[in-house]
C-alpha cells in the first residue's frame, strides 16, 4: 500500500447504486480487509489488488432513471471542456411516465443522505453526482489526469487507480456496467464488479450450474432451497471508524460537471429532485387522502393512517426491523400480512431492500437472534436495548415462528424474481413476457450465465391487449380489442380510448372500490399492499376487465412505488398478467369478492375513496357494502351527493356479484371469513397451514397461514359470496 502522504493520493472509487448501506457490504468489507492488511484467505476475487491509499465513495443519480433537471445550474457555466447538453427527462418507454416519481425520489434522497452520514461517522464521506454513470466517471478521470488541472494544488494530486461496484441483474444496469468498464479499461484503470449480496441466498449456494436450470415455478425453486432458515450466509461486519482508507482531500475532487450542480443539504437535495415531478397537478384528486376529519365509521374507531410513513436510509431500515421484532409484528406476520390498513400488517421492508439499505440475510439474522432469545445486535447505538421489553416480545426465544418463517418465505420470492430477471434478460419488459413465444432467445446479463436462454416450458396464451397508441398497436402481433369488453362493462355503447381508461385507472376512478382505493393510496403515499397490487394488476391486464397492455401498469408502478425494484415489479406484473411464471392459466382476481374478503368492513375503500365516506351502509354487513365496493350499485338516498360523478354513473366495468345467504352450520367457513364458495386464490388453509409445499404465486397466492378472509377479513358470519371468476 502506498503511503497516504506521498503527494499523490491513489484513489479507489466505490460507485454505489442499489447497495446504499455500510453493514453487510462486500465491497466495504474487502476494502477494509485490504486496508487493514487483514488476510483471512477469503478474498472475494482473485483479481489483482490495485495499490490505493484513499477511498472515494460515490453515488450518482442516474439520469436515465431519475429526472435530474432540478439540478440544473441557473446560470449554467461553460467549462473549458464545454458544457454538456442537459439530459432529457427520464421517462418510461410505453406510457411516457416519469421513471422515478416523488415518493421514491424522496426516499432515495433520504437513503443517500443517511449513507453519507454513516460514511462521515466512519471518518469518510460520500460524493454525490448526477448524470449517466459512465459519463460522470469519464469526466472524473479526465479531471484527475489533466496536468494543468485546477485541482492539482500544493495539497497534492489525485490519481484514480480503479472503480469497484456491485453488479445488478437488470439489462439497463448491465449496460451501465459495460460502459463503465470500457471507460476504465481505456484509461488503464481497474474495474471490479462484486456480487450483489443483498438477497437471502448467496448466488454461490444455488443448486444450479447455470441460470437455465432455474425452475419456472417458484414452489420448485423454494423446495430446492429448504429449509430456508439454514440457507443465508453470515453477514459481513460493518466497518469501524478508522478501518477504511481516508477520504481524499475534498478540494481535489472534481466537481459535478456543468450544467448541473449538487445541493449540499438533504432538504435542498430533496427539493431539487421533486422540482420536476409534478404528479399532483396531473392527479388533482389528491385531496382524497384520508384525514381524521373525514374519517367516518360506525364500525370502528381505528383511524386510517398512511401505511408507509417511513423515511429512507439504512438507519431507519434497521430501526424498522427492530421495531417489528420488539412489538411482535414479525412473529404475527402470517396472521396480518394480507391487511390493507395500518403500518404494521406487513413488514414494509421492501423500500429498504430495493435500494440495498438492508440485506435480506441481515433481516434473517436479526430474526434468528430473536428466535434464539438473543437481543439482535444493531449497528445503531441509539437503539434502546431494554432487555425486559425484548423478553416480553411475542415469539422472543421461541424458535422460528409462523410469522418469521413467513417473512423468510417472502424474502425468497424476491430472490426468485431477481433470478428470473437474470435468466430472461430483456424479456422482463416484453409484452408477451417470459413466456413470450415471439420473443427471441435472450442472452442473460449475468457473467455466470452467458449461455443462450431457451423459452420457458409454457408459451404465452394468445392475449388481446388495448394499447396506448396506434403505433404500439401496429407494432404488436397480438389481436386487439377496440372497446372495453361489453360483457364485463355492461354498457356496450360506452367506449373510451385506452388513454382515457388508463387515466381513470391511475387516478383511482374506475368505479371499483378496491382498485380505486389502492391506486389513490399508491399515488398519495408511494405504497399499496401486496394484496391490492395483485388486484390492480389483474384488473388492468385481464381481458375480462380492462385488458390494457400490462406494461403501462408496471411503468406507473415504477413511477409511484417507494419500493420499486425492477425484477420484483416487472416479474410480478408479468405473473399476474399471465405472461410470466404463474403456473396457473387464466387466473383473474375478482376485486369485489376480494374486497369482501379482505376489506370486510369497507374501511380501506372508504379511507381512500373519500367520496364514499359518508355513504351509510346500515347494518347490512357485506350486502350493505356492495355500493362501497361498486359505487354504481348505490341507490336512492345512498346515492345522494354522488349524482353526476363519472365513476359512479359510468364505471369502467360492472362486476356482477351477489351475496348469498348460507346456513351458519352449513357451508365451509373460515375464521372471520365471509366466504361461502371459496375463490381459488384464497382457499382456507387454517392457521397452521403456513403453506410449505403449497402453491402460491409471487403476485398470487397469499392465503397461507391465515383463515380465508384474512385477519382483516369480513365479519359477515353466515353469509357467502358469489361472483365471477375468483
Ligand atoms: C403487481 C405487483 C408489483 C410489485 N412490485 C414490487 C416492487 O416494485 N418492489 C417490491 O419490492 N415488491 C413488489 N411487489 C411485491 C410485493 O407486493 C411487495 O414486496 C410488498 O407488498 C412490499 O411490502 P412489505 O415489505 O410490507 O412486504 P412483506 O409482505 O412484509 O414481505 C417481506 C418482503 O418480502 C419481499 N416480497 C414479498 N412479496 C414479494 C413478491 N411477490 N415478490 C418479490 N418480493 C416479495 C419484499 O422484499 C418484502 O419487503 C409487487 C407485487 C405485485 C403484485
Amino acid at each position: 500500500m502506498a503511503s497516504p502522504n506521498s503527494g499523490v493520493s491513489k484513489v479507489l472509487i466505490y460507485l454505489l447504486r442499489r447497495d446504499l448501506r455500510v453493514t453487510d457490504n462486500p465491497v466495504l468489507d474487502e476494502v477494509a480487509r485490504l486496508y487493514e492488511g487483514r488476510d483471512s484467505g477469503e478474498h472475494i476475487s482473485s483479481q489483482p489488488v490495485p495499490d490505493f491509499t484513499h477511498l472515494l465513495p460515490l453515488y450518482v443519480f442516474p439520469a436515465q432513471q431519475v429526472d435530474v433537471s432540478g439540478f440544473l445550474h441557473k446560470d449554467a457555466r461553460t467549462r473549458e471542456t464545454g458544457s454538456r447538453k442537459p439530459y432529457a427527462p427520464a421517462r418510461s418507454q410505453v406510457g411516457n411516465f416519469p421513471r422515478t416519481g416523488p415518493h421514491r425520489a424522496k426516499f432515495t434522497a433520504e437513503s443517500v443522505w443517511d449513507l453519507k452520514q454513516s460514511f462521515q461517522k466512519l471518518g469518510s464521506d460520500l460524493v454525490i453526482r448526477a448524470g449517466r454513470l459512465a459519463e460522470v466517471l469519464d469526466d472524473m478521470i479526465e479531471q484527475f489526469e489533466r496536468d494543468d488541472s485546477v485541482l492539482s494544488t500544493e495539497d497534492g494530486r489525485l490519481e484514480l487507480v480503479g472503480v469497484w461496484m456491485t453488479s445488478d441483474a437488470l439489462p439497463e444496469e448491465k449496460e451501465d456496467e459495460a460502459q463503465i468498464k470500457a471507460v476504465l479499461e481505456n484509461g488503464g484503470k481497474q474495474f471490479r464488479l462484486f456480487g450483489d449480496e443483498k438477497y437471502f441466498v448467496d448466488d454461490a449456494d444455488l443448486p444450479y450450474s447455470s441460470m437455465n436450470e432455474l425452475p419456472d415455478v417458484y414452489t420448485t425453486f423454494r423446495k430446492s432451497l429448504e429449509p430456508l432458515r439454514s440457507k443465508p450466509r453470515p453477514v459481513r461486519a460493518a466497518p469501524q471508524k478508522g478501518s477504511l482508507p481516508p477520504f481524499p482531500t475534498s478540494t481535489l475532487i472534481p466537481p459535478q460537471f456543468a450544467p448541473y450542480e449538487i445541493p449540499t443539504t438533504l432538504e435542498t437535495l430533496t427539493e431539487r429532485l421533486l422540482r420536476p415531478l409534478d404528479l399532483d397537478s396531473a392527479l388533482n384528486f389528491f385531496n382524497a387522502a384520508p384525514s381524521e376529519a373525514h374519517w367516518v365509521s360506525t364500525y370502528t374507531a381505528k383511524q386510517v393512517t398512511n401505511a408507509h410513513p417511513l423515511s429512507g436510509g439504512e438507519t431507519r431500515g434497521q430501526h424498522r426491523v427492530q421495531h417489528l421484532l420488539r412489538t411482535g409484528a414479525m412473529t404475527l406476520y402470517h396472521e396480518t400480512r394480507n391487511g390493507l390498513v395500518g403500518e404494521d400488517f406487513s413488514t414494509k421492508l421492501s423500500g429498504y431492500l430495493a435500494i440495498g439499505a438492508l440485506t435480506a440475510r441481515w433481516v434473517h439474522w436479526q430474526m434468528h437472534a430473536f428466535e434464539e432469545g438473543k437481543i439482535p445486535a444493531s449497528s445503531d447505538k441509539e437503539a434502546d436495548d431494554d432487555e425486559d421489553e425484548w423478553k416480553a416480545a411475542p415469539g422472543f426465544g421461541g424458535g422460528e415462528s409462523e410469522g418469521t418463517a413467513g417473512v423468510r418465505f417472502e424474502l425468497l420470492w424476491r430472490d426468485y424474481m431477481r433470478l428470473c430477471a437474470q435468466k430472461f434478460g430483456a424479456r422482463l419488459f416484453l409484452l408477451d413476457g417470459f413466456r413470450g413465444a415471439s420473443a427471441r432467445p435472450t442472452t442473460a446479463g449475468s457473467e455466470s450465465t452467458t449461455s443462450t436462454i431457451t423459452s420457458p416450458t409454457k408459451s404465452a396464451p394468445t392475449k388481446t391487449w388495448r394499447f396506448l397508441t396506434e403505433q404500439q398497436e401496429a407494432e404488436s402481433t397480438s389481436p386487439k380489442p377496440t372497446t372495453l369488453p361489453a360483457s364485463a362493462n355492461n354498457a356496450p355503447s360506452f367506449a373510451l380510448s385506452t388513454q382515457q381508461v388508463l387515466h381513470r385507472f391511475v387516478t383511482g376512478t374506475t368505479g371499483i372500490g378496491l382498485i380505486d382505493a389502492s391506486m389513490r393510496e399508491l399515488a398519495v403515499t408511494g405504497y399499496t399492499s401486496n394484496r391490492a397490487r395483485q388486484n390492480c394488476a389483474s384488473f388492468l391486464s385481464s381481458p375480462s376487465h380492462l385488458g390494457v397492455d400490462w406494461r403501462l401498469g408496471a411503468e406507473w408502478y415504477e413511477c409511484c412505488l417507494v419500493d420499486y425494484d425492477g425484477a420484483s415489479n416487472w416479474g410480478n406484473w408479468q405473473y399476474v398478467a399471465g405472461v410470466g411464471n404463474d403456473p396457473r392459466e387464466g387466473r383473474v382476481f375478482n376485486p369485489v369478492k376480494q374486497a369482501v374478503e379482505y376489506d370486510g368492513r369497507g374501511e380501506y375503500v372508504r379511507a381512500w375513496v373519500a367520496e364514499l365516506r359518508e355513504v351509510r351502509v346500515g347494518e347490512g354487513g357485506v350486502e350493505g357494502l356492495m355500493g362501497v365496493f361498486q359505487g354504481w350499485r348505490l341507490e336512492g338516498e345512498e346515492r345522494e351527493g354522488l349524482e353526476g360523478v363519472e365513476w359512479v354513473e359510468r364505471p369502467l366495468v360492472r362486476i356482477p356479484f351477489e351475496v348469498a345467504r348460507r346456513p351458519r352450520e352449513g357451508g365451509r367457513r373460515a375464521r372471520g371469513g365471509a366466504v361461502g364458495r371459496g375463490g381459488g386464490e384464497n382457499r382456507a388453509r387454517g392457521r397452521g397451514g403456513r403453506g410449505r409445499g403449497q402453491s402460491r404465486g409471487g403476485g398470487g397466492e397469499k392465503g397461507r397461514g391465515r383463515g380465508q378472509g384474512g385477519s382483516r377479513g369480513s365479519r359477515s358470519g353466515s353469509r357467502g359470496v358469489r361472483g365471477q371468476a375468483e
